[in-house]
């Protein structure tokens, strides 16, 4: 049996007597796309946060490819967030740096590199993005909203991750670009051969996104299964999330 890229095991963590993770288990295969779904509050940028190093859990552990990362510190942590990228809600671009920079700014961190391969760079990764040269020398405030989450998209697999993390890829977006983007999230992942989990409140995007949906309530994943059984759960929780009901067991 292959180990599991991403593997959490009954992970906690509370901020001062607010408990917000309360024993969240879920492993995440090899090239799979997961979605994480669940309504506003209920950990899900929390337990990111955790996969990622920036939050120390209570209590339980995160292996990836097998390694408990859990407490990993200094070179190890840094080690590990190498296998990571992340397309960030909002974008998160340097509005200061041209579009070529921005693109190449996770592998080049700071440091002084070849400029002319960098801006080769920044093209391919553009290119898979469906964006020309033309717009390599323009700054992100010059770019549409879907134009931008592009860049962000190109960004984020410049460095060739292994793990993607994507946090409400589709909001602040119009249907169509949501599409548009949640298409080419599915074939940048199925393309690339990484493992992807997506945060988000967008049920259209989860189906188009995940090959499996998780449902974070309560500090628990209270249902995980493939994205086709999403509207066919038969768990009243899901249920009502998906349905965007205000009656049901959720208050
Ligand atoms: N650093 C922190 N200190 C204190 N409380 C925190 C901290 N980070 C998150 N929280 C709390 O943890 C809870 C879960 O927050 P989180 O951002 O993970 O929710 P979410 O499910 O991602 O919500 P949304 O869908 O609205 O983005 C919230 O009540 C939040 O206030």
């Amino acid at each position: 049996m292959t180990e599991p890229k991403i593997a959490l095991n009954d992970l906690a963590k509370a901020f001062g007597d607010k408990v917000v993770l309360d024993g969240v288990t879920l492993a995440v295969e090899p090239g799979e796309s997961m979605a994480i779904i669940g309504g506003s509050g209920t950990g899900k940028s929390v337990m990111l946060k955790c996969i990622l190093g920036l939050i120390q859990p209570d209590g339980g552990t995160i292996r990836i490819d097998g390694e408990d990362t859990t407490h990993l510190r200094g070179r190890a942590r840094r080690e590990v967030q190498a296998k990571f990228g992340m397309l960030f809600q909002g974008g998160a671009l340097f509005d200061s740096l041209p579009i070529w920079r921005n693109v190449t700014f996770g592998l080049t961190r700071g440091r002084a590199m070849d400029s002319g391969r960098m801006r080769r760079l920044a093209e391919e990764n553009l290119e898979r993005v469906g964006l020309g040269a033309d717009v390599l020398d323009l700054r992100p405030s010059e770019l549409s909203g879907g134009m931008q989450k592009r860049v962000s998209l190109a960004r984020a697999i410049a460095p060739r991750p292994q793990i993607i993390f994507f946090d409400e890829p589709t909001t602040g977006l119009d249907p169509i670009m949501a599409d548009v983007i949640n298409d080419l999230i599915r074939s940048l992942v199925e393309g690339l051969g990484v493992t992807a989990v997506t945060i988000t409140h967008d049920m259209t995007s989860a189906r188009k996104i995940a090959h499996r949906v998780a449902m974070l309530y309560q500090g628990r994943i209270i249902w995980h299964g493939p994205c086709d059984r999403l509207y066919d759960s038969r768990n009243p929780y899901v249920d009502q999330f998906v349905q965007g009901r205000a009656d049901g067991p959720i208050q």
